[in-house]
């Protein structure tokens, strides 16, 4: 089988990861980058062992010798590229949040079966094997039954001023930043949308630097939610249920020098603890290269993408009305 040659949009801090991650995964080869400045992409790719550099996105996506493209673009650009490379017959991994709006998310999924390519976007923590064991022990009905999902993100504030993050034309807020893992991990662990939420949040320079929310999944299900930039660095959840809950302190990355793992308390007051091995981002494009070369569509992970960009639009619209 031949290897999925991949082209990378842009030169952004998260594409070296990435990209490295990429050169682990036998399926994939990276074979390009393309930045707005040609200087920079060249610069790109002789750091860090990429063949080509392009001149621009546009001559990457023109290309024969690329598959499939990763798109590490600021937010308010997923949208555009990710149409432009479906057109250009690319299949691609969108990094987080897909897009700004739901219709634009929709869009994209849309665009990509028109076409017949595959589409993923870039959440690693649901391709760990301590995310699968998790939903394991769910399924399995370790914790009973689940009553309440409580999901925390934040990091402070620790941009430079020119960050994505910062600007709201760019698509920069908390909220489809890092509320894009937590409100996400209430729809996973739910396995399905809200029928109702109420939110509160507070904005600073025209965008989200906090936001919580209660969620009501029905059948007696709910999440509260809470992400922000105005708070150091959380990435937790608890799943309760009525036997057992599980408390993760890290589900987005595993904290550097510490192996994945998750706790169960039981009623009885009993925990225990299992610890992963493996990486999230590697198995993540693995998958991605499976899927492709097997011409299957993600549609639960799309289905899951989909319904977290439509839970933050409904917060925000929540919030702002
Ligand atoms: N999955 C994960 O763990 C993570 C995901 N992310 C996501 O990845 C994406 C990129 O984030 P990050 O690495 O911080 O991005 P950066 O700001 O480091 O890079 C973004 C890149 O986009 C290109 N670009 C094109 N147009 C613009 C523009 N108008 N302004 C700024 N940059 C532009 C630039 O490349 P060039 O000029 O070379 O063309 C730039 O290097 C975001 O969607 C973010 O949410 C970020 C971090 C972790
Ligand atoms: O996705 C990402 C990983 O988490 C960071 C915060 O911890 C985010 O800012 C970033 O965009």
């Amino acid at each position: 089988m031949n290897a999925l040659r991949f082209g990378v949009l842009g030169t952004a801090r998260i594409a070296r990861r990435i990209v490295a991650d990429m050169q682990s995964v036998d399926a994939i080869q990276v074979v390009g980058i393309a930045s707005r400045d040609p200087a920079r992409a060249r610069w790109y790719a002789d750091q860090y062992g990429i063949a080509q550099a392009f001149d621009s996105y546009d001559a990457m996506l023109a290309s024969d010798s690329i598959d499939a493209v990763y798109i590490p673009l600021p937010p308010s650009l997923h949208h555009d590229w990710a149409l432009a490379a479906a057109d250009a017959g690319k299949h691609l991994i969108v990094e987080k949040p897909v897009a700004m709006t739901l219709a634009e998310a929709q869009a994209i999924d849309q665009r990509c079966r028109d076409r017949g390519r595959q589409w993923l976007d870039a959440t690693a923590w649901l391709h760990h094997l301590r995310t699968d064991r998790i939903r394991q022990s769910i399924d399995a009905g370790e914790l009973g039954r689940v009553q309440h999902i409580s999901v925390a993100c934040s990091f402070f504030e620790p941009f430079q001023s020119d960050d994505h993050r910062l600007n709201p034309e760019l698509g920069g807020g908390c909220l489809l930043d890092l509320g894009w893992y937590a409100y996400g991990m209430a729809r996973w662990a739910a396995g399905r949308l809200p029928v109702a939420v109420q939110s509160i949040g507070r904005q600073d320079r025209g965008i989200w630097f906090r936001s919580s929310s209660l969620l009501d999944f029905g059948d007696d299900l709910t999440a509260t939610v809470n992400c922000a930039y105005d708070t150091a660095t959380r990435k937790w959840f608890e799943i309760a249920g009525d036997q057992a809950s599980i408390v993760c302190d890290d589900f987005t990355r595993p904290w550097p020098s510490k192996p994945a793992r998750f706790w169960i308390h039981d009623r009885a007051g009993s925990v225990k603890s299992e610890t992963f091995d493996g990486n999230q981002e590697a198995r993540m494009l693995a998958t991605f290269a499976d899927l492709v070369s097997n011409a299957t569509a993600a549609t639960a992970m799309n289905q899951q993408a989909l319904d977290t960009q439509q839970i933050l639009q409904t917060v925000a619209d929540g919030i702002a009305s």
